[in-house]
């Protein structure tokens, strides 16, 4: 399986995602601002809509739907790695040197757990009674949690050129891309397909980029968010090891406003077929501005690309790239509903084929104009799922597609 995609709506053959487990009980009012939730998700509703939307997924095309857990698992029991994963997550907190206490008195599958949901003092006490946690109170995290993990777009991106690897901008979610980064350099199946575009190697702390900013236009453009969550330096260095890959020729870099509503560059528009494309409009209206990269040349090993500021509109710019282009708005146009269904991420469907999405079941006035339009739309539940600020798209890590 190498991992690479030519599109964003090619017929879905696998995708990974992540059931929601016990990382979102984790949320609380005080916390869920830094946690980047808008409410308190009831668990167990989340979970159930969630399989819903997993079971439409494999129902619906056959494809394979690998769980995060069962991967990261199955990378952990290599001792070695969990140790390395283990130190990493206790780094914020202060707490490296608990790294070998915790595995001496957990499982691999509990490890895996703690990972990914967080530990506390007072937990961890109950296994260690003498524990020192230093100036940590009882209620404090040792290891933070990862609420947003169902969220498995955003920590890398599969393009035509092969796999960047996020650096994430917020703190409450910077973990998660060490899990990911972790499950695709091991695992069997993956790690001999990896590409790896970003983090260009040898740099530390790279500046940040998420995959929720990265959509493929063509197999030759890919178009990147400058947005609240990535940098204009990241997508500098990644348009540069796409642009030296080769196949992909042109990378685009849409700069928009830095607000939580515009968070990524799929909450402004999805591709759904060679030539549709689902917009908000007022984003597009909020687009700042729209740059291009290309390759200038490669001399003696060293890559030059040029960045040139475009004139025209994002709109303009996809007609160009993408031949006979048709656009849909969320809630047909209409500003109410579409103000409305923006907030419960309207235009982030998720394209399981050409023309066949998956919406949440709240966005009425979108999936009616997605219809009017001979589009197939496959509605999911969606009163807890939305809580995040995350859509179908966003949920969902595309790892192979039929080529388009
Ligand atoms: N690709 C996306 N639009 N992802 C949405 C992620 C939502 C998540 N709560 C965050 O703020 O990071």
């Amino acid at each position: 399986m190498n991992l690479r995609l030519n599109s964003e709506f090619g017929t879905l053959k696998a995708v990974l995602m992540h059931r929601p487990g016990k990382e979102i009980d984790r949320l609380t009012p005080y916390n869920k601002e830094f946690l980047l939730f808008d409410d308190v998700p009831y668990l167990e509703a989340l979970q159930q809509e969630h399989d819903a939307f997993s079971n439409l997924i494999k129902e619906s095309t056959g494809a394979t739907v690998y769980q995060l857990r069962e991967l990261l698992i199955r990378v952990l029991y290599d001792q070695k790695m969990l140790l390395q994963l283990m130190r990493e997550s206790l780094k914020r907190s202060g707490m490296v040197h608990l790294a070998e206490d915790i595995l001496e008195r957990y499982s691999t599958a509990e490890c895996a757990g703690i990972l990914t949901a967080g530990l506390k003092v007072h937990e961890l006490r109950r296994k260690i009674p003498k524990l020192n946690a230093g100036e940590l109170m009882e209620f404090a995290f040792v290891i933070s949690p990862c609420p947003n993990l169902y969220f498995q777009r955003d920590p890398m991106a599969i393009t035509p050129g092969g796999v960047i690897f996020s650096s994430m901008r917020m703190e409450g979610r910077q973990r998660e891309a060490d899990l990911l980064r972790t499950i695709f350099e091991n695992h069997m199946d993956f790690k001999d397909n990896i590409h790896q575009l970003y983090p260009v190697l040898g740099h530390d702390n790279p500046p940040s980029i998420e995959g929720g900013d990265v959509i493929i236009l063509s197999q030759k453009a890919v178009a990147i968010g400058n947005s609240e969550r990535t940098d204009e330096k990241a997508i500098y260095h990644a348009a540069k090891a796409l642009l030296a890959e080769g196949t992909v020729e042109r990378v685009y870099e849409v700069h928009l406003p830095q607000k939580r509503q515009f968070m990524h560059l799929d909450t402004v528009f999805t591709i759904l077929d060679e030539n549709l494309v689902l917009t908000y409009p007022d984003a597009m209206n909020a687009v700042l501005q729209t740059s291009l990269y290309t390759l200038k040349e490669i001399k003696d090993d060293k890559v030059h690309i040029k960045r040139e500021v475009l004139k025209e509109s994002l709109l303009t710019i996809l007609e160009r790239e993408i031949p006979h282009l048709e656009i849909l708005h969320t809630a047909a146009g209409n500003p109410d509903y579409a103000m409305r269904e923006q907030w419960f991420d309207g235009a982030n469907v998720f394209a399981i084929g050409p023309r066949r999405v998956i919406s949440y079941n709240r966005n009425i006035h979108t999936n009616r104009a997605l219809r009017n339009m001979g589009v197939e739309v496959l509605e999911i539940p969606s009163s807890e799922l939305s809580r995040g600020l995350g859509g179908p798209r966003c949920m969902t890590m595309p790892i192979s597609r039929s080529r388009v």
